[in-house]
């Protein structure tokens, strides 16, 4: 998956930065996951939250010392690459059991813990790969609940070979006598398999039992009380001084809007930059839907030209959006000051910028836990920003996944076409036009775009996709028009499933709706001769080609 903190056989050596302890306000409870580079890591965080626990995650060099200002009620050890003999292999800070609070480790979790304590881990004389059937041989603890057999998913070469007696070992399978373990002594527990994905279906009951009968959780984390609370610091941080707000009309920064409006109401103006890289509509639809549904004051920027001048002869990725970030400071910057100027009190300071950012672009911008975590793409708005930026941020969604967003939407009474909307990244279409940025470009895809989305409207895919676009490739192909030659651009069309945005595969859309886009587009759209399907899932790919 995306965020690897560490390639095997590595320990990373950087420190986590002090922020990374503040936790969101009104969170009472949290369960920290060590991430030792499993790409299941972020399910485990989400099934913790699903459960009404808040979870975290963090670099595996964290120390006691910092988990301790966290005052966790739990701690989960992640799966991961490596094998606990490597040489560099990363290892949990040793005085982790110090803490005296309940462990679990899952795979690699559980043999760097059993390690911790004492047992011998090997590589196996059988590997796991997949399903297993797992014998629970103590029904207590983890298996309160859980049938005596029952499948579970598996992914391992090494496993625990000798276990000192302190253990028990609580299941087995065939070729694994030690698949399930606890300490009598400590609250460790250990299990072999994976209980986070849907492939063991027993994995949320013994996920339960560990947050709630091993740690005592409550689950009481639900995105009532996190309005409530956020929206209470938020107020209390900001004081007299005015917030400006990048709305873009998606998802996160409407939820943003939705809940500083409630919060600060008149100190708050929203900004909405037109940068010349929006789909085609976007603007008119945004005033509307904003104009219609709050009473904000809401600025709207033309920087067409200024965005397109930066982009200019701008090809690699990160480069455009670095430059777009940039960008957006800039004209955040001119109309806070042409805001400042309408104040009747001079004395009143536009302190804040606010945005929409999420956990996910955090991970994936690699500024999330430990600052080792692979860094995929340089989000505009998180590793895309100045260094000077001349603004707080207050960014109240940093903590959320995607699906708890749209749980706050409906908390916050958004309509469901706002809360359901597909994102549309911040760089907008120079991400989508691959290659050099220019106006006929942007032109060609926005029309190509249009009529995609229109056909998924109509054939009642809007909802069962997350995510559908069209992207401009910089290939020329040779195709044949009324009896002529003809030498145009070719459309990819990107339509995903996904939850999270950190996984997705690519949507089963019915060949006869694909056939009409295609012959669409290639109709309908001048300069198109050619469209494609990409049917890559991501992980390897991502969802934006760049
Ligand atoms: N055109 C824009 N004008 C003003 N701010 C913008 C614009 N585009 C993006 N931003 C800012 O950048 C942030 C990140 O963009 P991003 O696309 O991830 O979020 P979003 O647009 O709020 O939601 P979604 O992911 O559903 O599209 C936004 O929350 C917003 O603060
Ligand atoms: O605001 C944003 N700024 C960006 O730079 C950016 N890059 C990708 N995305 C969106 O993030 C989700 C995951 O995309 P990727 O799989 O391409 O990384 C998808 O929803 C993408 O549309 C961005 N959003
Ligand atoms: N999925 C895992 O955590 C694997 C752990 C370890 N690398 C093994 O192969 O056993
Ligand atoms: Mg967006």
């Amino acid at each position: 998956m995306t965020a690897t903190p560490t390639a095997p056989g590595s320990t990373p050596t950087d420190t986590i930065p002090d922020d990374v302890f503040t936790l969101p306000a009104g969170v009472k409870q949290v369960i920290p996951i060590l991430d030792f580079g499993s790409q299941y890591v972020q399910l485990i965080a989400r099934r913790v939250r699903d459960a009404g626990v808040y979870s975290m995650l963090l670099g595996p060099q964290v120390t006691v010392e910092q988990l301790k200002k966290l005052n966790p009620t739990g701690i989960i050890l992640s799966g991961g690459p490596s094998s606990v003999y490597d040489e560099n292999a990363p290892k949990p800070d040793p005085r982790l059991f110090e803490l005296c609070v309940p462990v679990l480790g899952i795979c690699y979790g559980m043999q760097v813990g059993c390690e911790l304590l004492g047992a011998e881990v090997k590589n196996a004389a059988s590997r796991e790969y997949g399903r297993a059937e797992l014998r629970v041989n103590e029904k207590s603890d983890l298996f309160k609940g859980v049938p005596d057999h029952t499948s579970v998913w598996m992914s391992h070469g090494d496993q625990v070979n000798t276990l000192p007696d302190e253990f028990v070992a609580t299941a087995t399978t065939p070729t694994c006598p030690f698949a399930a373990v606890r300490h009598k002594d400590k609250p460790f527990y250990g299990v072999q398999f994976h209980p986070e994905v849907t492939h063991t279906p027993h994995g949320g009951d013994i996920l339960s039992n560990f947050l709630f009968s091993a740690c005592g959780c409550r689950g009481d984390w639900t995105m009532a009380d996190f309005m409530e609370s956020e929206s209470k610091r938020i107020k209390e941080l900001v004081g007299d001084d005015h917030v400006i707000l990048g709305l873009s009309g998606g998802v996160d920064s409407s939820v943003v809007a939705a809940m500083l409006a409630k919060s600060i109401g008149k100190q708050l103006t929203c900004i909405f930059v037109d940068n010349g890289l929006l789909r085609k509509g976007e603007r008119d639809l945004v005033e509307q839907t904003f104009r219609g549904h709050f009473d904000l004051d809401l600025r709207v920027i033309d920087a067409e030209k200024q965005f397109l001048d930066d982009l200019a002869g701008i090809e690699d990725p990160q480069e455009k959006r670095t430059r777009i970030g940039h960008r957006f400071i800039d004209v955040f910057k001119d109309t806070a000051a042409q805001i400042k100027a309408e104040f009747e009190d001079q004395n009143t300071q536009i302190k804040y910028l606010a945005q929409g950012t999420l956990y996910p672009d955090v991970i994936e911008s690699g500024h999330g836990y430990a600052g080792t975590a692979a860094n995929i793409k340089l989000h505009h708005n998180v590793g895309g920003l100045p260094e000077q930026l001349g603004f707080d941020l207050i960014e109240p969604l940093r903590s959320l996944f995607k699906d708890e967003v749209r749980a706050l939407g409906t908390v916050l009474g958004l309509p469901e076409n706002m809360v359901w909307r597909h994102p549309f990244p911040g760089p907008g279409l120079a991400v989508r036009v691959l290659g050099e940025v220019t106006k006929p470009q942007l032109d060609l895809v926005r029309e190509a775009d249009e009529i995609l989305l229109e056909e998924i409207v109509s054939n009642g895919l809007y909802r069962k996709t997350a995510q559908v676009f069209a992207v401009l490739l910089p290939v020329k192909a040779v195709g044949v028009m009324g009896d002529g030659r003809t030498h145009e651009q070719v459309v990819a069309i990107r339509a995903v499933e996904s939850q999270d945005f950190m996984t997705a595969d690519w949507a089963r859309i019915p060949f006869d709706v694909l056939a009409t886009i295609s012959n669409r587009i290639i109709n309908e759209v001048r300069g198109v001769n050619r469209v494609c399907y990409d049917i890559s899932s991501k992980p390897p790919a991502t969802i934006e080609w760049e």
